[in-house]
């Protein structure tokens, strides 16, 4: 059966497209009424799954309506030169959102740049404040891939109250967000990481699976409890038999999917929906904006109505 019409896939495009719709109003409105938002990317050094990320960023920007710049910087920039820059965003107030597309060279302390972000422009949701938010059950502004694989399982249908959930991975941008966003819902989740001594019996437990850790089919058919979702959100480039270089994930979706009911695959499944959280997440920030900027000036149309 040919990828196209086989249901099992869990495709992140359809959803992707509800999504920049919905955005798109939302900004066509913020833009009449004076405050377009604007999106800067900030890249450092040269990485293709990067540069995929960002291309897309910046074709799906057009679509909805949203403003994109990208910014690009050598690897040998110093943490001091990249913060100053940071800074001159945050005090532009045609700025409306800054996203650092990881992974940033050695040098540069990831941590020290995301703190340099206003929260208010922090659309990717790495800010400490931002991360503190998703622990307080604030869940609106979250990470774009966390919240994207989240996404996913709820187009599942499945009811997440209780949900016995595995996620293998603890990154800061895609595990530990995804475990926080899942417990905010209701689900039983445990974290799995290279100290986890048997990560299979972990993942048969599974009714959703979530793989995020960056090797190509770590997780096999035996690794997971029929009837399972799995969320691959693994990218990583590998030579295919004809030669080519080609996108897999972290899953071994050709065995995988005899066994479970639904199937990310890699590309079309995260990926997609990434883009789309990235935008919605610059309006989310937008709105906190005008917010504050209401709440510090004033509103007319307020004003008059008392
Ligand atoms: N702060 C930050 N947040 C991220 O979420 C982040 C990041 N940095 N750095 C890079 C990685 C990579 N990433 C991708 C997202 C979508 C696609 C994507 O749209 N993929 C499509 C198209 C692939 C293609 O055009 O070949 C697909 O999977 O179907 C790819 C890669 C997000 N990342």
């Amino acid at each position: 059966m040919s990828r196209s019409d086989d249901s099992r896939y869990l495709r992140g495009g359809p959803v992707a497209q509800r999504i920049i719709a919905a955005v798109r109003e939302d900004a066509t409105i913020a833009t009449a009424e004076g405050f377009p938002p604007k999106l800067v990317s900030i890249t450092v050094g040269d990485i293709a799954a990067v540069d995929v990320y960002v291309r897309n960023q910046r074709a799906k920007a057009e679509l909805a309506g949203i403003g994109f710049e990208e910014r690009r910087f050598a690897a040998d920039i110093t943490a001091g030169e990249l913060e100053a820059a940071i800074h001159g965003l945050n005090a532009d107030p045609r700025v409306t959102g800054i996203i650092i597309q990881r992974p940033v060279p050695a040098h540069i302390p990831i941590k020290t740049l995301q703190a340099a972000v206003h929260p208010l422009k922090d659309v990717e949701g790495m800010h400490p404040a931002s991360i503190g938010n998703i622990v307080y059950n604030q869940l609106d502004l979250a990470p774009c891939t966390a919240a994207a694989s989240v996404e996913l399982l709820k187009e599942t249908g499945l009811d997440l109250k209780g949900l016995e959930v595995v996620v293998v991975g603890h990154s800061e941008i895609v595990g530990k967000p995804i475990a926080f966003l899942l417990m905010s819902e209701g689900a039983t989740v445990t974290v799995c990481h290279h100290m986890t001594r048997s990560v299979a019996a972990h993942a048969r437990r599974a009714d959703a699976l979530f793989v995020a850790v960056g090797k190509p089919r770590l997780i096999k058919a035996d690794m997971v409890k029929p009837g399972a979702c799995v969320i691959d959100i693994g990218i990583n480039a590998e030579i295919g038999p004809d030669g080519e270089s080609r996108i897999v994930g972290d899953v071994d979706t050709e065995s995988v999917k005899e066994v479970a009911s639904w199937i990310t695959p890699v590309p079309g499944g995260v990926g997609p929906l990434t883009v789309a959280i990235l935008l919605r997440n610059t309006m989310v920030a937008l709105n906190r904006q005008r917010a504050l900027y209401r709440a510090t000036f004033g509103v007319a149309d307020t004003l008059a109505a008392e």
